[in-house]
């Protein structure tokens, strides 16, 4: 048989045997739903059976070979879906961009506005604090509004917000648009991947959300290409690089204005003649019936189960299930910004410098090469996600990432043990700082944010080194002194150091972002949000997102507000020790507590969180599953004890 007709025979025979794991939770209340519900099932098991005698008798293989080929034709999904991913995804896309631009921006902004460290800061953070918030609230407005007009107001919240910049004539004005756009990336961050995972056929669900985050490192990696392009362009660069993020935006609002609303969240505020139809549009010539029935009973049951009474986020708390899902889908986002992916694109540069790369411009499209990896790798996981399966895709993920954070921390380490001594000190000019010149060594003289190190070679030895500070305006040159720029450069035959020391150990550090990033991408960047899209009931899906993507966004301020601060008290190397620590504890969780969701209708995942927090990773049920299908694929089927109880 084919692969891919026995994969899909495989498929069908997991969703019976997922149905009889569900119905085994459901069956001591014995009402009319569940009865229905049995009724079904045991249609499906005779259908079953009979497509195993078509493969065991008669015809033999060649007969079951055709039945699966035909419905897998069935299954076939229309065009129309990935239409609604990649719309939706450009939400992704805007996220990825306008987080990614500002560092390129910054550079021609400073200088042009004459902008202090508080106002860079501000800058810089206040989208990801806007963002933070927007997330938070993104999860009333899905509620009530519904996913579409929230991916409405996203993309009007981009556009408003990158014509405001690309106008902006005075820090405070570009402060507003800054704070614009960072609501709608808070918004579109929550909302696409739980739109998108709403619509998708299940067998392809892990595949279209994480194509969200591929848009999101495509941003991130145009960006940095639009920073290296404009930043020849000294004058008004900033305007094309922050307002180029309008095209997109206003291409989503269109797209937008002509794509359905979720058929879940429609079925789920009583319009179900619209939502059938669009699910039958989603579907293609698939019958939607059983799918349409599910999740109109299941809403039905969880209101039964739940209530409706009291704010979601108090229901999801009380019942067990959504509690522990909500533990794990933050945990989740908490760790993924605890490894430190954004000090690591944003310290990328530096990194490249450290391994020799002297000029800063190459160092600006060196790291664009760093966006372009985590681009690239994401992709691969998208390929994985639905081969693998999300659990052992985050699992090895995060496993690579720590050893990957190891590897950098020894890198920095080894650096720092080695770090030039200051052998030359300068003349002070009168009127100058002068705390710079009393360090001893080049390690010491990296770590002060206002001083960088001035030195010559000889072959590959460091002589007449000297540490003073840096041109505020400019951390490309020292305020004085031998390397106080470029003409001097050049006749004094010296090199500038800021932020990083030259050592024969650099390479380590480089070999480390690259393991980095090789794991990172495809797991721990996608998967959170890929997640988080799944685990929850209907009822709590948009207010367990908004919590996640929170989470998200506030730990992303953490880490990168305290990355500098904790580099200074701890030393780089010992910053990358404690994300490596961080992921470690992170690896616990996901081995504990993240049950395998790969090819479950959405319905069916909450039952996943049943049974105390974390048995679900050790008992890993999927696999047991799949056990049953190879014997029903041997045509030697029969009960076995387990199912024999859920058909009782
Ligand atoms: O999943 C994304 C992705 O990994 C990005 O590269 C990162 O900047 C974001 O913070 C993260 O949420």
């Amino acid at each position: 048989m084919s692969r891919k007709a026995s994969e899909n025979v495989e498929y069908t025979l997991r969703s019976l045997s997922s149905l009889m794991g569900e119905r085994r939770r459901k069956q001591q209340e014995p009402d009319a739903a569940s009865a229905a519900g049995e009724r079904s099932l045991l249609a499906a098991a005779e259908s079953s059976a009979s497509l195993q005698s078509a493969g065991a008798g008669g015809g033999g293989v060649g007969d079951l070979e055709r039945a699966a080929r035909r419905q897998f034709q069935q299954d076939e999904t229309p065009a129309f879906v990935y239409v609604v991913a990649v719309f939706s995804a450009l939400g992704g896309f805007l996220f990825g961009y306008d987080t990614g631009v500002v560092s390129g921006a910054m550079l021609l902004l400073k200088r042009q506005l004459s902008l202090d460290a508080l106002w860079q800061e501000l800058l810089v953070s206040s989208t990801v604090g806007a963002a933070a918030v927007s997330a938070l609230a993104g999860g009333a407005l899905n509620g009530v509004f519904g996913r579409r007009a929230a991916i409405l107001l996203a993309s009007a919240l981009f556009t408003a917000g990158s014509a405001v910049l690309a106008a902006a004539n005075n820090k405070e004005t570009l402060l507003a648009g800054r704070l614009v756009v960072g609501l709608g990336i808070g918004i579109a961050s929550m909302t696409v991947p739980v739109y998108i995972a709403e619509v998708s056929p299940p067998n392809l669900r892990g595949r279209l959300v994480t194509i969200n985050t591929l848009f999101i490192t495509g941003g991130q990696f145009f960006a940095s290409v639009v920073d290296g392009a404009f930043s020849y362009l000294q004058k008004d660069g900033w305007r094309y690089m922050l307002g180029l993020a309008a095209i997109p935006a206003v291409i989503q609002f269109f797209g937008f204005l002509f794509l359905p609303e979720s058929p879940r969240w429609l079925i789920q505020k009583g319009q179900t003649q619209k939502a059938r139809r669009i699910l039958s549009q989603m579907r293609g010539n698939q019958t939607i019936d059983e799918e349409y029935d599910s999740i109109k009973n299941n809403i039905e049951e969880e209101e039964k189960e739940v209530g409706s009474a009291g704010p979601v986020i108090c229901r999801m708390l009380s019942y067990p299930p959504t509690r522990r899902a909500l533990i794990v889908g933050c945990g989740l986002q908490m760790f993924q910004q605890l490894s430190g992916i954004n000090t690591i694109m944003y310290y990328s540069a530096t990194i490249l410098q450290m391994s020799g790369v002297e000029d800063d411009r190459l160092a600006i499209w060196l790291a664009s090469v760093t966006a372009f990896t985590n681009f690239i790798f994401t992709l691969v996981g998208v390929w994985l996600v639905e081969k693998v399966g999300r659990r052992k895709l985050t699992l090895g993920s995060l496993a690579g990432t720590t050893v990957a954070l190891l590897v950098l921390a020894l890198g920095f380490l080894l650096s720092a043990q080695v770090s030039p001594r200051i052998t030359f000190k300068p003349v002070v000019p009168s009127g100058q700082n002068s705390t710079c010149t009393r360090y001893s060594y080049c390690n010491e003289c990296m770590l002060d944010p206002d001083c960088g190190f001035c030195y010559k070679m000889n072959k590959s030895t460091v002589i007449d080194s000297s540490c003073v500070p840096v041109n505020k305006a400019s951390t490309n040159e020292a305020a004085w002194g031998r390397c106080e720029n470029e003409t001097k450069f050049k006749t004094e035959d010296v090199f500038w150091a800021y932020n990083f020391c030259p050592t024969p150990y650099s390479w380590t550090a480089l070999l480390g972002l690259i393991l980095y990033l090789v794991f990172f991408a495809p797991g721990m960047g996608p998967m959170p949000w890929t997640v988080n899209s799944e685990i929850y009931p209907l009822w709590a899906r948009s207010t367990g997102n908004a919590c996640s993507s929170g989470i998200n966004w506030i730990f992303n301020v953490l880490v990168s507000l305290t990355f500098l601060h904790t580099a200074e008290y701890l030393t780089y190397y010992g910053a990358f020790f404690l994300y490596a620590g961080f992921a470690g504890v992170g690896l616990l969780l996901i081995y504990g507590c993240l049950p395998e969701t790969k090819g479950k209708k959405l319905e069916e995942i909450e039952s996943l969180f049943d049974n105390r927090l974390c048995t679900c990773g050790a008992s890993d049920s999927d696999e047991g599953r799949y056990i049953e299908y190879i014997r029903v694929k041997g045509s030697n089927y029969h009960l076995s004890d387990n199912d024999a109880s859920d058909v009782e």
